[in-house]
């Protein structure tokens, strides 16, 4: 069986076309979206991202602010730029890139953004919200994966899903997510000390490995018939490797690959996140 693709990066490119008619007319209102990143260190996976980011804003009309530090900047210093970019009318989302260099206090940086400026929908308001099933932002890569499958006419309601990694960006989020009435599916959370991981996969109709093990979910855990969205990367000298083998590739029925899968979506919804708080502006909620 040949596995049909869940293409992330002509989805993204959809979703950013249909963004930037939006962002049109929110200039037309007066109001210009703007995304703040605020980047610490000089990790260069951590570069590449954040300039991506600002590329995507570039092609949407959303305008772009970068605040960068240097690996040794104090808690004090990114509080200011935080405390900066709060203030900034120009700036109606941002994000603080992670992991932070270690001898920040990541939880703290977080706690000290404008919830309502939160693009990554991270902060922990906003995290709240989502389990009280208020409206929030959303986090990123977990709203990027429902809008990849939802736009393939992948059946959500009544799935027996089974997420891989417990990470704050993708495995915590992903099961509130998929597990509202509107998603209704039945999520397994796996990780580290899951006794029987082949057993759980097994069962799933929808398989998210955000693990970041190279390879972790082999062919032989595969239900025949799977959706599989390959969510792990790592970067190893032969370039970038996800958590699904790619043998496990050849038994699903769907794959969203990495790289081409959800990362493409996962940038698609950070700038969702900042057009849809610029339209909360307007409309004054
Ligand atoms: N505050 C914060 N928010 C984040 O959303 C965040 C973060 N910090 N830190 C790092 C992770 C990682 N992440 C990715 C986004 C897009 C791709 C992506 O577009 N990947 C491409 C390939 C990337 C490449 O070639 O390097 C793809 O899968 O096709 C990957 C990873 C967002 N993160
Ligand atoms: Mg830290």
């Amino acid at each position: 069986m040949k596995a049909q693709i869940l293409d992330g990066k002509a989805t993204a490119a959809a979703i950013k076309a249909e963004l930037a008619v939006r962002a049109e007319a929110l200039k037309a209102r007066g109001i210009t979206p703007g995304l703040g990143t605020v980047l610490v260190g000089d990790d260069p996976g951590s570069h590449s991202y954040v300039r991506g980011k600002h590329r995507d804003c570039a092609q949407v009309g959303i305008a772009s602010i970068q605040r960068n530090l240097p690996a040794d900047a104090t808690q004090e210093q990114v509080e200011d730029v935080v405390r900066e970019l709060n203030a900034d009318p120009a700036c109606t989302g941002y994000i603080v890139q992670l992991p932070l260099p270690r001898h920040l206090d990541a939880n703290r940086v977080l706690e000290l953004m404008d919830p309502d400026k939160d693009a990554d929908g991270l902060h922990p308001t906003n995290l709240g919200r989502l389990v009280l099933g208020q409206e929030a932002p959303l986090p990123c890569t977990p709203r990027g994966i429902v809008e990849l499958l939802r736009r393939h006419d992948i059946e959500i309601n009544g799935a027996e899903v089974c997420v891989i990694g417990r990470g704050v960006t993708v495995g915590r989020p992903i099961g509130l997510l998929l597990t509202r009435r509107t998603e209704n599916a039945t999520v397994t959370l796996c990780h580290t000390g899951t006794k029987e991981l082949p057993f759980h996969v097994l069962q799933a109709d929808i398989v998210i490995a955000a693990a970041g093990v190279p390879g972790l979910i082999s062919a032989d855990m595969v239900k025949p018939g799977a959706v599989l969205l390959d969510v792990g990367i790592t970067r190893t000298e032969h370039g970038l490797v996800g958590d699904v083998h790619p043998e496990a590739y050849e038994k699903a029925a769907w794959v969203a690959p990495m790289p081409g899968g959800v990362g493409p979506m996962t940038r698609a919804m950070l700038l969702t996140n900042v057009v849809e708080a610029a339209e909360r502006q307007v409309t004054g909620l």
